[in-house]
């Protein structure tokens, strides 16, 4: 890990409550200021927006592809993995554009690791200012790398030390169906994309939808760190994400078919991204490059509702346990990722696929 190169931010420690403990942490802003964007960053980050947000308006007929590890646990690694992305990014770019996972926060179903954000250090140490320095850094190399960033929004504290440097965020199944993830999601540049339920049901993705279209008033924090009332104006980028849930993948015409209905008889575009694991791939990372190639398929056969794909890639493929000081270097340590070739070979095939726009 880089740790040496990270501003380092004085944490004062308080305790006020016998049951916890309380760390000081910087503001947005002290952050911000130790790691700012360039006006030439903040004109690219711009254009990476705008890219994203074209495919989504139907403005340009490329597939969105959101992809990378399912958590970032070591930056160094990660950055490894953006360069090669990056290249490959340029040799796609007429029929693919590639935006990379950079997940920071984990939602768990119990406990768990929670994420680079949380504890950077892996051992329980929950260095979060640390980890919030880590992640800004880290994204902001990647943005400069000429990549879109990813991220799932779970804490909505968290975002102020981030969402600059957004161009795609999701609001993952466990969390569609909270108010919060809503407003939070109504204020945002960057696009936002709303999973499914764990249980599979589309109708809280939807209602989400609705919900962070609208404008809406909502408690937040400044960047100074103040409590604040913040009036947002509704964003109009948002998708959903088919899942799967409890192991029933959801790519299927017929699902899809399903889901686009829904949509439109709520008033909404249909506008949806299926992401190839979780429960569409019944979590064995190897079937994410199946469920690809049938959304391509659907999409070829004139489905233009199918805006893009999620994939969960890494250097090398599976997972491992998470035991500090004995981790192999590139590999998962939350959900099992296709390795690098593997991904490489699949989207050179989609964009081959969309090129000749043929399923051969
Ligand atoms: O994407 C990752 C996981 O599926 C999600 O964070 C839940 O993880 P868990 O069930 O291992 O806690
Ligand atoms: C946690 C994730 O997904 P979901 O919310 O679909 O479980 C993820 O994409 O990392």
């Amino acid at each position: 890990m880089m740790n040496a190169q990270v501003p380092k931010v004085e944490a004062a420690i308080e305790s006020r409550h016998p049951s916890s403990r309380e760390r000081v942490l910087p503001t947005p802003a002290e952050l911000r200021q130790q790691l700012p964007l360039d006006a030439e960053l903040r004109a690219r980050i711009t254009a990476q927006r705008q890219a994203v947000r074209a495919i989504l308006d139907g403005r340009d007929d490329r597939l969105l592809v959101v992809l990378g590890p399912c958590s970032i646990h070591d930056p160094e690694a990660a950055l490894e993995y953006a360069e090669r992305l990056a290249g490959l990014a340029e040799q796609v770019a007429d029929r693919v554009q590639l935006v990379m996972r950079v997940y920071v926060e984990k939602p768990r179903t119990t406990v768990g690791w929670k994420g680079l954000a949380y504890d950077p250090h892996l051992d329980g140490s929950d260095d979060m200012a640390h980890g919030l320095a880590l992640s800004r850094r880290l994204m902001r190399d990647i943005a400069a790398l000429g990549l879109p960033v990813a991220t799932e929004l779970l804490q909505p504290m968290a975002a102020p030390y981030f969402e600059d440097l957004l161009s795609w965020a999701a609001v993952g199944a466990r969390t569609t169906e909270s108010q919060v993830h809503r407003e939070l999601a109504s204020g945002l540049e960057a696009a936002v994309g709303f999973k499914n339920a764990t249980d599979g049901g589309v109708g809280v993705a939807i209602d989400a939808m609705h919900a962070a279209a609208h404008p809406q008033s909502h408690f937040a924090m400044d960047a100074q760190g103040r409590p604040i009332m913040r009036e947002t104006q509704g964003n109009p980028h948002t998708h959903l994400v088919l899942r799967g849930g409890h192991d029933q993948p959801n790519h299927d015409t017929v699902s899809v078919a399903a889901c686009r209905r829904a949509m439109r008889e709520a008033g909404l575009e249909p506008r949806i991204m299926v992401d190839c694991s979780h429960a569409n791939s019944r979590k064995d990372h190897r079937r994410q490059s199946e469920v690809l190639l049938d959304v391509l398929a659907q999409r070829l056969r004139g489905d233009t509702s199918l805006v893009g794909v999620m994939l969960e890639g890494h250097l090398h493929e599976g997972r491992q346990p998470l035991h500090p000081g004995a981790l192999r270097y590139g590999v998962s340590i939350t959900d099992a990722c296709l390795g690098w070739e593997a991904t490489d070979d699949l989207l050179r095939r989609a964009a081959e696929r969309l090129r000749n726009g043929s399923n051969e």
